[in-house]
C-alpha cells in the first residue's frame, strides 16, 4: 500500500520552512509521497488576512513543481468549515481507498493535539510523523512513546508566513525565504501589500 504523509496547513504563504519538512519527510522517512493540504479555515486561527483559497493552493502548486513526490491537495475546500482533520481524514480515505495516510505534524502542534476534536479517533487509525519545532509547553504524557508517533529528526528552521507578509508589508527583501517561483507569483500579483 502507497504511504503518504499529509502536512496540513494554511499556506500564506508557503515558504521554504514548510518545503524542506516536506522533502526531509518523504527522503528520510518511509512515506511515498507528502501532500501539501491547503486548509480553508483552521479551527484555532482567525481568518483575517487570508488570502483566497486558490491563491494559496497556487503558491503550493509552483513550490511542489520541480518535486516528483510532493504534491497539492484541496480535498478541504469542498468541506464544511472550520476544518477539522478528523472529516478530512474521513474524506481521503472514501476517495482514496487503497491509499495509507499519516499525519506530519511538528513538536509545537503535538503538545496542543489533544484539544483536536476527536484526536484519540485520528491517533486510533493513522500514524503521525513528529519533526522537532522550538516552542513552549509541555508533552501530554500519552504522546510520549506512542506506538503511532514516529520522531524524525528534520531540521529546525524557524521562519512563518506571519513574518514573511509582515516583512513584504515592510518593503523587506525575503527573496530566500521563499520557493521562486512563489516570490515570482507574489510579486506579479502585489499580494500582501
Ligand atoms: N518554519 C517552519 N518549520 C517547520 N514547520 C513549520 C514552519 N512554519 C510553519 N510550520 C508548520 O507547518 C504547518 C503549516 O503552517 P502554516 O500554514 O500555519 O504556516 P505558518 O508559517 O505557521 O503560518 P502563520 O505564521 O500564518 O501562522 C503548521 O503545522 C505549522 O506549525
Ligand atoms: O481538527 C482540529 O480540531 C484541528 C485543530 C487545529 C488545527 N487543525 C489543523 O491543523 C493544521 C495546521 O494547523 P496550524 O495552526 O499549525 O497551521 C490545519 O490544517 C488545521 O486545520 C485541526
Amino acid at each position: 500500500m502507497k504511504k503518504v504523509g499529509l502536512y496540513f496547513g494554511t499556506f500564506n504563504p508557503i515558504h521554504i520552512g514548510h518545503l524542506i519538512i516536506a522533502n526531509y519527510m518523504v527522503e528520510y522517512s518511509d512515506l511515498d509521497e507528502v501532500w501539501m493540504v491547503v486548509t480553508p479555515h483552521n479551527p484555532f486561527k482567525k481568518k483575517s488576512s487570508l488570502l483566497d483559497n486558490h491563491h494559496r493552493l497556487e503558491m503550493v502548486y509552483k513550490a511542489c513543481e520541480n518535486y516528483d513526490k510532493l504534491k497539492p491537495c484541496d480535498v478541504e475546500f469542498k468541506l464544511p468549515q472550520p476544518n477539522y482533520t478528523v472529516k478530512t481524514l474521513i474524506q481521503l480515505e472514501e476517495d482514496h481507498s487503497k491509499l495509507e495516510f499519516s499525519l506530519i505534524m511538528g513538536e509545537d502542534n503535538l503538545k496542543s493535539f489533544h484539544k483536536w476534536k476527536n484526536y484519540e479517533v485520528i491517533l486510533e487509525k493513522h500514524h503521525i510523523y513528529v519533526y522537532p519545532r522550538i516552542s513552549d509547553g509541555l508533552m501530554e504524557s500519552q504522546f510520549k512513546d506512542h506506538p503511532a508517533i514516529h520522531k524524525v529528526d528534520a531540521p529546525i528552521i524557524e521562519l512563518s508566513s506571519t513574518f514573511i507578509r509582515k516583512a513584504i508589508k515592510d518593503k523587506k527583501n525575503i527573496k530566500p525565504m521563499l520557493p521562486a517561483a512563489v516570490w515570482e507569483y507574489i510579486d506579479l500579483m502585489n499580494f500582501y501589500k
